[in-house]
Formats: C-alpha cells, structure tokens, sequence
C-alpha cells in the first residue's frame, strides 16, 4: 500500500480517493478539486510514488504550475516531506519555456535574444508606440490594460485583428500591437508572453527539438492547471504527446487569470476530446477549514454560471461561525482587525487578505502603530507613484516652503488660479521672495489675475496653518483641486473613483499625523516599513496580501477586508454584468472572494461598510437577509418598473431602472411605504 511506504515520512492519512490518485502511474488523469482537498499534497505524494515506488528517475519527471510562488511552495514541501536528497525539477510553465529558448533560439535565428521586461524597456517602448498613434500620452493605468490586453491575445492564440470581440477598448490596438511586435522581432527582444508563443512555435516547426524534449521528460504533471493558458495548454499538449503521461490538478472555482488568458474550459469541457482515454478524478473533500466555512463559502461558489459542477464537504467539526463585520469606516475597520489581533498567541497563522494593494496601505500605517509585525510578498505598491499622492505631497511642500518652485511646477494647473505656462516661465526667470510674487511681477497681468495669484498665496498661508487631514480637504474644496481632478482624469483617462479612493487613504494617513511635514514623511516610512515587510516572513508576522497571491496558502485566522460593493465587486465588473450583460468579470470577481474564504481553517471575519455591502456579501448570508435591500439587489417598484440598487446612503437610494434610467429616492419614503419589492 501507498499509504505505508510514505507512512514514515508524511504525517498524512491519505483517503481512498486521493490513494488512488497517488496511485495513478500511467496515461493521462485530471483531477477536478475543490480548496483545501489536497490536491497539491496528492501531487507530491504522487511525485514520489512515481520515483519511490515505481522506479521513474526523477529527472524524467517535470512538474510544472503557473505562479513562480506556487513553484517554490511546491519545492519546499516536497523537501519537507520527502527530504532534499531527491533532485526533482519543479518550475514555472514560462521557466520551461525559457530553459528552451536559451538552448535552441541563435541556434535557429543566428541571434541571441534579450528579454524587453528589464530595464523598463517594455514599458517605456509601448508607452511611445502609443503615443505615436494616438498623439496622447498613456497613463500608468491604461498601460497596464495595454499590456494586459497584448498578453490576453497571445495567450489564448486568437488571431489579434478579433480583439473588439474580447471588448478589448484601446484606441488604435491593432496598430500599436504590429508596432510593438515588429519591434521585438527587428531587435531580437522578447518577453514574458513570446517566450511560450516562440516555444510553441517552435515545437510545431522543428520536430527534432520537440522530440528532444518529449524524450526528455516521460512523465508531466500540471499543478493550478485551471490557470494554463491556451498557449500553455498547448505546450503541455505536445510536450505530453508521446508517452501520453500527462497529470493534471485543476479547481476551476479558483481560476483567477482570465484577463491573462486563463481558461480552465480547455479541460474542464474539452479533455476528452484533446487526451483520449484520460482519466478524471473528483477531489471534493476539504481538510482545510471548519464546516462553517466551508458551507458559507459553497453558498458563494454556487451563483457562478461558468463552472464544472462540485459539492465540497469535509468531516472538520463546527466552530465559531463565519462573522460578518459591518463597519462604518475605514477606521473602525482597522480597529476592529486590530483588536482581534491582538488578542492572538502566534501571528503566524493570521492573514489580511484584500483584493487592491490600496487595501494595505491603512492597514501598514496601522499595524506598525501598534508595534504588529507584518509579512507582505508584494512589496510593489503603484500607490506611492499616484500622481494624486505626489499632488498633494507638493501642495503640501509649497504650503511648508513657498519658494518651492520644482514642486508648484508640477501643481500649479490644478490649482483654480488659472497660471498660464508664460507666467510659470516668466516666475521661473524672475525669482522674487516667493513663487507668488514671482509670479507676480509678470508684466502682462491684468488685475484680475493679479488677485487671484494673491488669493492663491494666501490660501497657501492658510494651508500651513491646517492639520494634513484638514489640509487635503482644503486643497480638495477650497483651493479648487477637486474640480480640476475631475477634468484631469476624464483627459488622461484615470478612474476618478481610484483616486477618490487614494485622496481617502491619504485623509485617513492625515488624520494620524498633526504636520504637514510629519504626513510627508509618515508616507515616505509607510513605504520603507512595506519593502522591509517582505523579510519578516514566518518571523511572528501577520500576513497582509492580495487575495491573487493569496491563492496556495492557508491560515488559522483570515480577516476579508474591503468587502464593499463597487471594489469586490469592482465597479467594472457590475457595470460590464449590468450594462453589457457580459458577467465573466463578476464571476472571477466571485471566485476572487471565494479563494479568499477558502484560505481560512478556523476564523473568517469578512468585513464590510454598512452603506455599501458587496453583494456577494448577501448572497453568502441567510435567507433573512436576502429579504433587506442592498447594492446590487433587482428590485421593482409600482411607478418605474424593474431595476437594481446602485447606491445606498443613509438617505438615499439610488436604482438604475430598466426602462426609468436612473433615479435617486427618498429611502425612508421608500422603506416606509414597503415600495420596492424584491425580484
Ligand atoms: N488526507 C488528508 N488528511 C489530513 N489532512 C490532509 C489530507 N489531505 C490534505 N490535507 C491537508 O489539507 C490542507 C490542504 O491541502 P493542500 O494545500 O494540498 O490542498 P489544495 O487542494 O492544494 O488547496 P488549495 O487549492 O485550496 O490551495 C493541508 O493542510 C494538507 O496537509
């Protein structure tokens, strides 16, 4: 029996089903599982059944996952399990691709090649092909759905003159990704997406290479395989044409990738087709988390459409139930985690899961007030790069130093002063005792500018004197900022909600600082303390990650935050279900909290704003509270018909009507006289 020769190793019972899993030697198998079944520690046991028991030499096996996190994960438990002294080759699908491109690429193109992801080159040689089309600078969120967007074509291998059928919206796509192709080829450049397509290419047109590797490796094996790619799906398939020996683990309920390719359909709805005679197994018992959340987190899963049907149970007992926290701001959220975690023995075994590293930003100002050390695997946070975060920054730095022309430069169009770029360059060569009189000795003046470049000096004056928090919504309100961000995003195409969202945070950063140069440098240590986060792992550390990279892990006490309608979901995704009635994003959305619940083994606190619950929120919670009205609820009313809650304020109600378009009601008027009933 399996179970006894890994008995000594492995403190792990296998249950029949994933025995004959481990079991399974020869021919193709998929493992359909849900969260927490074991379906990478099946995998291991597997591995080393193969090499163990049946003789395979362990460099005949390849095993290959999509994340370079779940790779290492896969390594470090083997070892831990099996000790170091067995050589197994755990890597990357895009690894793989790599290792054989720098074996076979001059040999057939006479040319060495350089990856275009270093150095910035990518980003800045997409950034002026986008210029060059469309005579408009591209903003760091545009790039990145640029970048997203060329990904998406090449890995799922559609021929890219289709793009508007994948609502991909960049103005002038086609052109910029020709230019952006040609480039790479004229230069002997690559990146991340080339080296699988080159790969693939290259295993269709030289058999002698493909053959090389079909030789190779004999047996391959696919861990987190719901994220392959079609471009990858059809790597593995060729890689695993000659001994027929492929392994495939796959929950399609934790599929997160779409917007990069992803789609677990190829297996989920087309193995048969593509490995014939293959053998499926089902892996629905979960040895992660307590019943409660597993039965909460099955009440999320089932309002997916697009999924392979599964029913996870498990035989853990009941403990504490799933609590859902409504709170109503963002400092009570912090509060709230805080308290609990305080409370705790080992911070190890905790974890703060979020779907926007914004997310964190409160939390590590918070965390670290309170002397709680924290691990994060994402250091990066675009959040500190925001140009709204620099604009208030520079605000901040004239108010402090009103001779600050480096930083006025840089805000003086956002102020309601209405400087032209003559005045600015004329204060620039004429430097007085301060930007404003600079400014002022400009020669073409007439008095109404004079006054407003003295009304804005003395509001600046007056900003020195105000608290950060104050400050920020002075600059927001009375100096005119508001009004112009509104203008600025529309032009250059930001999400004006985001950067509600990031002038918030810095609200909630002013509002625990008293100076304007103790918030500069309160941010400046938010960011040294979040790129020091990435050494304190396992050192007594919370965990604060996105729920992306959250996927893999588990903890004892899991803390959702930011659980609000309008970021999980997104609004994107609601606008494109309710507005287009495409709701694939709704759906990864849903499978996003769903990988976030799941990483739970005793305590899920999922936490929420009273005034904006998400809905997936209600959909977990009982029939009772399906009957209260919330974001996202379809709704019908006696004068305009059907509809859905878009917005709920403590007196208001917002609903986009079918046929009414949107209105805005009174909400005691409407709970009052029970108008609005529930479809
Ligand atoms: N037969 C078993 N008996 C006891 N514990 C088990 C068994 N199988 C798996 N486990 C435990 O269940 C937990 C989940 O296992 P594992 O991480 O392999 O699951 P997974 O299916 O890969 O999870 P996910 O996809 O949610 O990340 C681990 O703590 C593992 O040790």
């Amino acid at each position: 029996m399996l179970r006894n020769s890994i008995g000594k190793n492995i403190n792990i019972q296998l249950n029949p089903q994933q025995e004959k899993i481990a079991n399974h030697i020869d021919g193709p198998a998929l493992c359909l599982a849900c969260p927490g079944s074991g379906k990478t520690t099946t995998l291991l046991i597997r591995t080393y059944n193969l090499i163990a028991n049946r003789g395979i030499p362990a460099n005949k096996i390849l095993s290959m996952t999509f994340s370079r996190a779940a790779a290492k994960d896969m390594e470090s438990r083997f070892k831990k399990f099996f000790g170091s002294h067995i050589k197994i080759n755990f890597s990357t699908i895009h690894a793989f691709a790599y290792r054989v491109l720098r074996q076979v690429y001059s040999k057939i193109y006479s040319n060495d090649f350089q990856l275009i992801e270093l150095d910035g080159k990518k980003i800045s040689i997409l950034k002026n092909i986008y210029q060059h089309f469309n005579k408009s600078f591209i903003n760091d969120d545009k790039l990145e759905e640029l970048e997203t967007s060329i990904s998406f074509i090449k890995n799922l291998c559609i021929p890219v003159e289709n793009y508007k059928d994948y609502h991909i919206k960049i103005p002038n796509f086609l052109e910029i990704f020709y230019a952006y192709e040609s480039y790479k080829k004229r230069n002997y450049f690559i990146d991340f997406d080339d080296m699988l397509t080159l790969t693939l290419d290259i295993f269709k047109t030289y058999p002698k290479v493909l053959n090389y590797y079909q030789n190779k490796y004999s047996y391959i094996q696919i861990d987190e395989a719901q994220d392959t790619s079609k471009v990858q799906h059809e790597i593995i398939k060729l890689l695993a044409k000659k001994h027929n020996n492929i392994f495939m683990v796959c929950d399609d309920d934790q599929s997160l990738y779409r917007f990069r390719g992803a789609d677990p359909s190829f297996l989920t709805k087309e193995c048969h087709q593509i490995w014939s005679n293959i053998k499926i197994y089902f892996m629905e018992q979960n040895y992660r988390s307590t019943k409660n959340i597993v039965s909460i987190s099955n009440k999320c899963i089932i309002h997916n459409k697009n999924r392979y049907p599964k029913k996870m149970f498990t035989n853990n007992l009941s403990k504490r139930s799933v609590k859902v926290v409504h709170v109503n701001s963002s400092q009570e959220q912090i509060e709230y985690v805080i308290k609990q975690i305080k409370g705790l023995e080992n911070y190890n075994d905790t974890a703060i899961l979020f779907y926007k590293n914004i997310s964190a930003i409160p939390f590590i100002d918070g965390l670290n007030r309170n002397g709680i050390k924290f691990y994060m695997r994402d250091h990066r946070n675009s959040f500190f790069r925001n140009f709204a975060v620099r604009d208030i920054i520079n605000f901040f730095k004239v108010a402090i130093n009103p001779s600050d022309m480096n930083s006025f430069y840089d805000i003086y169009h956002k102020t309601n002063a209405f400087i032209s770029k003559k005045m600015i360059e004329h204060a620039l060569k004429n430097i007085k005792k301060d930007i404003f009189d600079s400014l002022l000795s400009y020669p073409a003046l007439n008095p109404k500018q004079k006054s407003r470049i003295r009304d804005l000096k003395g509001k600046f004056l007056i900003l020195a004197t105000k608290t950060p928090d104050e400050a920020i919504h002075y600059i927001k309100n009375a100096m005119g900022y508001e009004k112009r961000l509104a203008d600025y995003c529309e032009k250059f195409g930001y999400n004006l909600t985001n950067i509600h969202h990031i002038l918030d945070t810095l609200s909630y950063i002013g509002s625990k600082t008293s100076k304007l140069y103790t918030f500069i440098d309160r941010l400046t240590q938010i960011e040294d303390i979040m790129h020091q986060a990435q050494y304190n792992k396992n050192d007594n550390a919370i965990t604060l990650s996105t729920l992306h990279s959250s996927k893999g892990l588990e903890f004892k006490n899991v803390f959702l935050i930011d659980i609000i309608e309008g970021q999980l979901p997104s609004q994107f995704a609601i606008d494109q279900a309710e507005e287009e009635g495409f709701f694939d994003d709704l759906e990864e959305e849903r499978r996003l909290f769903y990988v976030g619940m799941t990483r739970a083994k005793e305590y899920l606190d999922i936490i929420t704003f009273k005034h904006i619950p998400s809905r997936f929120i209600n959909e977990i919670l009982n029939s009772e509270y399906n009957k209260k009205l919330f974001v996202g609820s379809k709704v019908h009313h006696p004068l305009f018909g059907q509809g859905y809650i878009k917005k709920i304020t403590d007196s208001t109600i917002t609903i986009k009507f079918d046929k009414a378009g949107i209105k805005q009601l009174d909400k005691q008027i409407i709970i009052n006289k029970n108008l609005l009933k529930l479809c």
